[in-house]
């Protein structure tokens, strides 16, 4: 297996409705200044062509900086963009056809709502899972329920992947998610709505760290 998992530790999830007016990008740069580690594109009322269109100016920008962007469903925009990878839920493509249409450099990420879901992850075609949501989110219109912190704790050891846990995370709670099993914080809200896009990404920074130092 070629590829390489990147570091996943400040995983930021766009959607630029929640960005308070401010340009997508800018909200990216800024969250990447401040420790963001990968971006995935996911614009939910967005076009093929918008999305494509915002998916070409981040990887413009982003590519350089050797900062991952993952396209969020669709593995035919992933393509067409030539971007980093796919992040696909359970009612998505399957991974091991995004796998397939993707090739073996691709990152592959694929969403874990609960135990029930664990037997669908197969590590020789997914890179990470995004499991979640861990506390109630606004951010998600069709969130299943919270998983809750043990029962992410429960469920880390029976996942031979990478995991970024999403869903309600913020300053305050990040580090209690590192310290439950998690590689990375996945957030929307914590960045995209902050005040200030760059410190918001700092202090989910910290608080990974201070999480990976809670488990020594
Ligand atoms: C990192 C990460 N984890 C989970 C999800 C959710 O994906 P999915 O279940 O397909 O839901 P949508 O994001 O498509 O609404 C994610 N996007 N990223
Ligand atoms: C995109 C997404 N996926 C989720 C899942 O549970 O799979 S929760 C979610 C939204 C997370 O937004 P916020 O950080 O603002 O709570
Ligand atoms: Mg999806």
């Amino acid at each position: 297996m070629s590829r390489r998992v990147p570091d996943l530790s400040v995983y930021l999830v766009t959607d630029r409705l929640l960005a308070r007016g401010r340009e997508l990008v800018d909200v990216v740069l800024a969250a990447v200044r401040g420790g963001a580690t990968v971006v995935q594109l996911r614009e939910k009322d967005a076009s093929a062509r918008e999305t494509l269109e915002l998916g070409r100016a981040l990887l413009g920008r982003l590519r350089p900086l050797g900062v991952p962007l993952i396209v969020n469903d669709r593995v035919d925009l992933a393509m067409a963009l030539g971007a980093d990878g796919v992040h696909v839920g359970q009612g998505d493509l399957p991974p091991v056809v995004a796998r397939r249409l993707l090739g073996p450099d691709a990152l592959v990420g694929l969403s874990i709502t609960g135990p029930a879901d664990l037997s669908t992850l197969d590590p020789a075609v997914v890179d990470y899972a995004g499991v979640g949501p861990i506390f109630p989110t606004g951010s998600k219109a069709d969130a299943t329920p919270a998983l809750g912190l043990e029962e992410l704790a429960r469920m880390r050891p029976r996942l031979p992947v990478p995991v970024v846990a999403i869903g309600g995370i913020n300053a305050a709670n990040a580090a209690s998610v590192i310290a439950a099993g998690a590689d990375g914080v996945s957030v929307v809200s914590a960045i995209c709505s902050a005040d200030d896009c760059e410190v918001a990404a700092s202090v989910l920074v910290r608080a990974v760290r201070q999480g990976l130092a809670s488990r020594k």
